[in-house]
């Protein structure tokens, strides 16, 4: 989120980034930035941008998903998902990006996150009949928002979280998203694709927890070099003022 950008190209540092982000969201950038073009030379904003690609998002994983159409819910989400590369590359076209839309996109990030995974746990509590997948899902869903809540918390108390970590939201749709979308397949005949969804969740669920501790571990590290930052600089202060 946030980095800065100019002319549709990243230019946030890339310490500590997860592979997506570092090469797939350049690529991605040159791709969309044509259709970004398109959507302002009609009038579009990028909060409408935002809104309508979560509301998309989020019905195709509720419609979708709690049935095991796995393949259809995979399909509309993808066509969806995608606005969130698009509305923040609108913003940098435009010169508007804005602190109202980091926080919108990021906000609605986490709603995006919540369908998906909630649609997956409710197709397990409910005709997938799997109480460990269940309870996996309802993991994966739990620690990648507390994942994404590590680094703006960590933000919001003046830190720089230098690190991404392992399985960043990008990862944990795509890994996700693609198994969906393969164990799908099963509905169409294909034999035993249907695996792939259950695997991709535990893959999801270790490398969120993996990227937890690298996160709580980077903040912890940086809490206290700048706490101690400054105690240096206090006495140093105190003598100036007396
Ligand atoms: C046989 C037929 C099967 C059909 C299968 C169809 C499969 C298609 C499947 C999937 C496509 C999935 C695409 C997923 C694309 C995700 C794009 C995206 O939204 O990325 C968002 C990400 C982060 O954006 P932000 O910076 O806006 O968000 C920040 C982030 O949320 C932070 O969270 P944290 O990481 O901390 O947890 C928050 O902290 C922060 O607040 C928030 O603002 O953007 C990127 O990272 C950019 C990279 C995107 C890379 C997309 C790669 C897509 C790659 C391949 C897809 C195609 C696969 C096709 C398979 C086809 C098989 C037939
Ligand atoms: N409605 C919006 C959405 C996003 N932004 C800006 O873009 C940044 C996110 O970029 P992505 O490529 O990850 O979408 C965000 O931090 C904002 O600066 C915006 O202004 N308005
Ligand atoms: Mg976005
Ligand atoms: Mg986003």
């Amino acid at each position: 989120m946030g980095q800065p950008v100019a002319n549709g190209a990243a230019t946030a540092p890339t310490l500590g980034k997860a592979m997506l982000n570092k090469y797939a969201r350049a690529f991605f950038t040159r791709v969309l930035t044509p259709f970004a073009a398109f959507l302002i030379r009609r009038g579009v904003s990028p909060d409408t941008v935002t809104f309508i690609g979560t509301a998309g998002v989020v019905a195709g994983a509720l419609v979708f998903y709690p049935r095991g159409e796995f393949f259809w819910g995979t399909v509309v989400i993808t066509l969806f998902v995608f606005s969130d590369l698009v509305d923040g590359n609108m913003a940098r076209q435009l010169g508007r990006s804005s602190r109202w839309g980091a926080f919108l996109d990021s906000t609605l990030d986490r709603v995006a996150d919540g369908a998906i995974f909630g649609g997956f746990a409710l197709w397990y509590a409910g005709r997938g009949d799997d109480n460990v997948l269940c309870a996996v899902t309802l993991f994966c869903l739990a620690s990648g928002q507390v994942v994404s809540y590590t680094k703006a918390r960590g933000e919001a108390i003046g830190l720089p979280v230098a690190v991404n970590g392992l399985v960043e939201r990008a990862e944990r749709l795509v890994i996700s998203l693609v198994a969906a979308g393969f164990a799908g397949l099963h509905k169409f005949g294909v034999p035993g694709i249907d695996v792939l969804l259950p695997i991709a969740l535990w893959i999801v669920a270790v490398g969120s927890l993996v990227t937890l501790v690298q996160r709580v571990v980077t903040v912890r590290r940086e809490s206290e070099e700048a706490d101690q930052e400054a105690a240096r600089e206090a006495p140093q202060q105190s003598e100036t003022a007396s």
